[in-house]
């Protein structure tokens, strides 16, 4: 008979055959092979729904973690049409060899997702492009994550953009409230990309969504929608943080005269934007791939809030999964789930009663259940450690499965797998993509003379990975995807 040990040994392997079969299937390439189609005259979008004349030349400008992958592709289909492209990319890209004969320009910037001195002179050559179209040049914006870093006009000093940046993000901000700010402080950001084009050239985004629920305004700081911000909301988040004081000076003043560009502006009537990929369909394939051994199931698309708050949800869930697989229903446990739920989902929740039939299902099949979630937790970092959200959520729920494994017999029929990971491939400043997590994880580490409570203290995930020893490594470790649609967490629980 196998031991624990063993038995988590192939579920890592099996786990990690899902996480690559979702990155798979938002890869650029396959993405924009799945949205675009060219005859010669027209450009057609989403199964041919919108069609686009191209009296002129084509050009095309992207700026984001995926976005040479999808400019390659977009050169490819338009088949010698392309005039000229140029990308902004995160240092350390990997260049696809077709590139040799390509049209597109490549421009790194932005180490470690901070915009940067490149960042800026990238952004300089990318509007310098766009105001060289005439009139009956088609235009294709190519947007992915990462994509307010790389790129970056800022009306204040660079390194004043990057203290307010990084004061609201380990405050605590949504990624909402960090970009609302930014594009008070851009002049490319909010819309005001378009400002630098002409006005009669047709514009189509394509636009490859990291942010939960794809709100186009959000995406990237929404360089190509207007902004609908009330003028005083960037400098009443900085209050809701209570950071007026440790902001400085230009910021202040800047956000304090804030005007937004909005839809107001005929600049927005030739300008269509298309969400192509997001983190929803990247879960449908895991869950394709895993139901085939395991019973497969959606848990959500938008996750968000805490880690604490999402390591105790997973726990939650667990714990319900566990006993109602094991023939208790538990009501006690159910109401649990659902309040934990609505705080890391929003209101309504995730849907018990469907993941509760499944369950129900896959236990009367004797299937193991997958369960696949995707979104963006957040951290507030204190600690002085190195990590990143999905390394921290791991680690978390590790804890939290054991505790939960301490006070509940039921567990210990069941080997529980979690993995936290993000599709892009990069998490938080590390070179690490993610992490897994198990109930067995803290009594392994305590006796190693590791205490992951204290590492989960300093914000120091990588730092606990990169020590412990589970006859491998539980960091994964790939890095830059190319793509970006979030964070994935894919959790395995099998009866023993
Ligand atoms: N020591 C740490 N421990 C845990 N999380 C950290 C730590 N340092 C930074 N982070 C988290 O890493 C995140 C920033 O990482 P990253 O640059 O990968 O962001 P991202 O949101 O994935 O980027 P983008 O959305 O632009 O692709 C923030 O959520 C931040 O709280
Ligand atoms: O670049 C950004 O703003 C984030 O990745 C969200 O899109």
């Amino acid at each position: 008979m196998c031991s624990e040990f063993d038995r988590l040994a192939e579920m890592k392997k099996y786990v990690l055959k899902v996480f690559e079969e979702c990155v798979k299937s938002v890869s650029p390439r396959n993405i924009v092979r799945n949205t675009l189609r060219f005859d010669s005259k027209k450009l057609y979008v989403n199964d041919d729904s919108s069609a686009y004349s191209v009296p002129g030349d084509v050009y095309v400008v992207g700026f984001g973690k995926a976005v040479l992958n999808m400019a390659v592709e977009v050169e490819n289909i338009l088949n010698d049409r392309l005039k000229e492209g140029i990308v902004s990319v995160p240092f350390g890209t990997q260049r696809p060899s077709s590139l040799q004969n390509s049209r597109v320009h490549v421009m790194e910037g932005a180490r470690n997702n901070i915009p940067d001195r490149q960042s800026v002179e990238n952004t300089d050559r990318i509007t310098g492009t766009l105001a060289r179209l005439r009139r009956h040049d088609l235009l294709i914006i190519l947007i992915s994550g990462g994509g307010s870093a790389l790129l970056c006009s800022p009306t204040v000093p660079l390194h004043d953009k990057i203290l307010a940046t990084n004061l609201l993000s380990s405050g605590g901000a949504s990624i909402e409230q960090l970009n609302t700010v930014r594009k008070a402080l851009s002049r490319v950001k909010g819309g005001r990309l378009i400002e630098w084009v002409h006005r009669e050239c047709t514009v189509i985004s394509l636009i490859l969504s990291d942010v939960v629920g794809d709100p186009l305004t959000a995406i990237a700081s929404g360089p190509t929608v207007p902004n609908d911000d009330p003028d005083s909301l960037p400098i009443g988040i900085v209050d809701r943080f209570g950071l007026r004081d440790k902001m400085p000076k230009t910021v202040i003043d800047a956000l304090s005269r804030n005007e937004s560009f909005n839809g107001t502006s005929a600049r927005f009537d030739r300008v269509r934007n298309y969400v192509i990929g997001n983190n929803a369909i990247a879960l449908r394939a895991g869950i394709e791939y895993a139901s085939r051994d395991l019973k497969a199931m959606l848990v959500t698309t938008s996750l968000r809030g805490d880690v604490a708050l999402v390591a105790t949800f997973y726990s939650d869930l667990v714990a319900y999964a566990c006993a109602l697989y094991a023939g208790a229903t538990d009501r006690k446990l159910k109401d649990q789930l659902k309040i934990t739920s609505s705080s890391v989902v929003g209101e309504s929740g995730v849907d018990v009663e469907s993941l509760t039939n499944s369950v129900v299902e896959a236990s009367s099949e004797g299937r193991g259940l997958c369960m696949l979630s995707g979104g963006e937790p957040t951290v507030m970092v204190r600690g002085s450690g190195l990590g990143g959200r999905n390394q921290e959520l791991a680690l978390r729920v590790s804890l939290a499965l054991g505790a939960a494994r301490r006070r509940d017999d039921c567990l210990h029929r069941f080997d529980v797998l979690f993995f936290s990971g993000g599709t892009d491939g990069i998490d938080g400043p590390t070179d690490a993509c993610g992490a897994f997590g198990y109930p067995a994880l803290e009594d392994m580490a305590l006796s190693q003379g590791l205490d992951p409570s204290l590492y989960v203290n300093n914000n120091d995930s990588y730092g606990f990975y990169s020590s412990f020893d589970c006859g491998g490594s539980d960091l994964l470790k790939i890095g830059h995807t190319g793509t970006n649609v979030m964070d994935l967490h894919i959790l395995i629980i099998k009866p023993k």
